[in-house]
């Protein structure tokens, strides 16, 4: 194993991770709350997909499914997640024993957290955390080498490699965000799910982290689900762009198709609420009302009570995703659109 850079052209069209159909359910005595609903997505070799919605929509509860992180009262009712691994057999993540997992986690797909403090073990210097992920799996791996590749890859993350010695309380919070970053990647996984990994930092160490992750990517060339519910931030980052609503994706698509010419009224809706990075500022547009009881979803369009184009068919019929163009979206107006 070692930090060196791979050859990095861009996104493949080879899946990593494929998604169908996942449920997941929580369990409670006032009812079963479906927070993922026959979600489905594939995630290509290399590429960023971001992960967006309002608070709510699901996104938490089909990361920790698909990598096997739920809690109860969740359980993933239906629906397969398909991992593909160079020269080996793909596996169903969902099928696998605790152990088989074991095996996957940090060398084929890792997750870097909301907060470095939660993922990081406060009384542990932080050579000692990156010796432990790597030589678990590695154990052809002598504690020297470990340590040399450990500083290899906080350099790689912008930190000296001397912070190893440091307590994560005696580092700032960028700096262990962006030292978490550098311990889920020190396996070289295939897949790194990061969910809202810079929420808990100012908005200069986010665009720092963030230019990072992107750098890293390129470097390493790994696959990322990156879950937030700042839209205007994926469109600058994304390759493509999932939107959830409600449990369910309403449109999955390279992000500057998505910015462009939004498919699905709330993906119009959220791109209008937030203020562009990098594009002159416009007048923004708050989204009215609330997402649905979960418990109790209405038929048709979980949407269609909160959207300004919605019609009469909308409010029985349950959309279904279409293909238009590179987008996938699910929404009745365009159902004649169908590519
Ligand atoms: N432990 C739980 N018990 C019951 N319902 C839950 C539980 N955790 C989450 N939910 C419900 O599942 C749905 C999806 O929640 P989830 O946290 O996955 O959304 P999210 O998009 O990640 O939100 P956020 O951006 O706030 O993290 C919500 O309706 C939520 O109320």
């Amino acid at each position: 194993m070692s930090a060196a850079a791979v050859s990095f052209d861009g996104p493949e069209e080879r899946p990593v991770l494929e998604v169908e159909r996942l449920s997941v359910d929580y369990l409670s005595r006032s009812g079963t709350v479906r927070a993922v609903d026959d979600v489905s997505f594939t995630l290509h070799r290399g590429e960023i997909l971001g992960l967006a919605g309002e608070s709510g929509s699901g996104k938490s509860s089909l990361i920790t499914a698909l990598l096997r992180l739920q809690r109860p009262p969740a359980i993933t009712s239906a629906g397969r997640v398909t991992l593909h691994r160079d020269a080996e057999q793909p596996v169903d993540l969902l099928t696998l024993t605790e152990r088989q997992l074991r095996g996957l986690r940090w060398t084929r797909m890792s997750i870097v957290m909301q907060s470095a403090m939660d993922a990081l073990n406060p009384v542990k210097r932080l050579g000692a955390q990156f010796v432990d992920v790597l030589r678990t799996h590695d154990r052809s791996l002598s504690k020297a080498a470990a340590v040399a590749l450990a500083a290899e890859f906080l350099e790689l993350a912008g930190i000296p490699g001397e912070r190893l010695s440091a307590y994560p309380h005696e580092m700032s919070g960028g700096m262990r965000q962006r030292a978490l970053i550098a311990l889920a990647l020190a396996c070289r996984p295939d897949v790194v799910v990061m969910d809202e990994p810079t929420t808990a930092v100012d908005v200069v160490m986010q665009r720092s982290i963030l230019s990072k992750v992107l750098d890293l990517q390129r470097q390493l060339g790994f696959a990322v689900i990156f879950v937030t519910h700042d839209l205007s931030l994926l469109l600058e980052l994304a390759d493509r762009v999932a939107i959830m609503y409600a449990g369910r994706l309403v449109e999955v698509g390279p992000a500057a198709e998505l910015y462009r010419d939004p498919k699905h009224p709330y993906t119009q809706a959220l791109r209008d609420s937030f203020p562009p990075l990098h594009a002159p500022l416009t007048e923004l547009h708050g989204l009215p009302g609330s997402p649905p009881d979960l418990r109790q979803p209405a038929k048709g369009c979980r949407f269609a009570p909160r959207c300004p184009r919605a019609y009469d068919a909308c409010r029985h019929d349950d959309p279904q995703p279409i293909t238009i163009g590179t987008t996938e979206v699910s929404c009745l107006l365009h159902s004649g659109a169908a590519e």
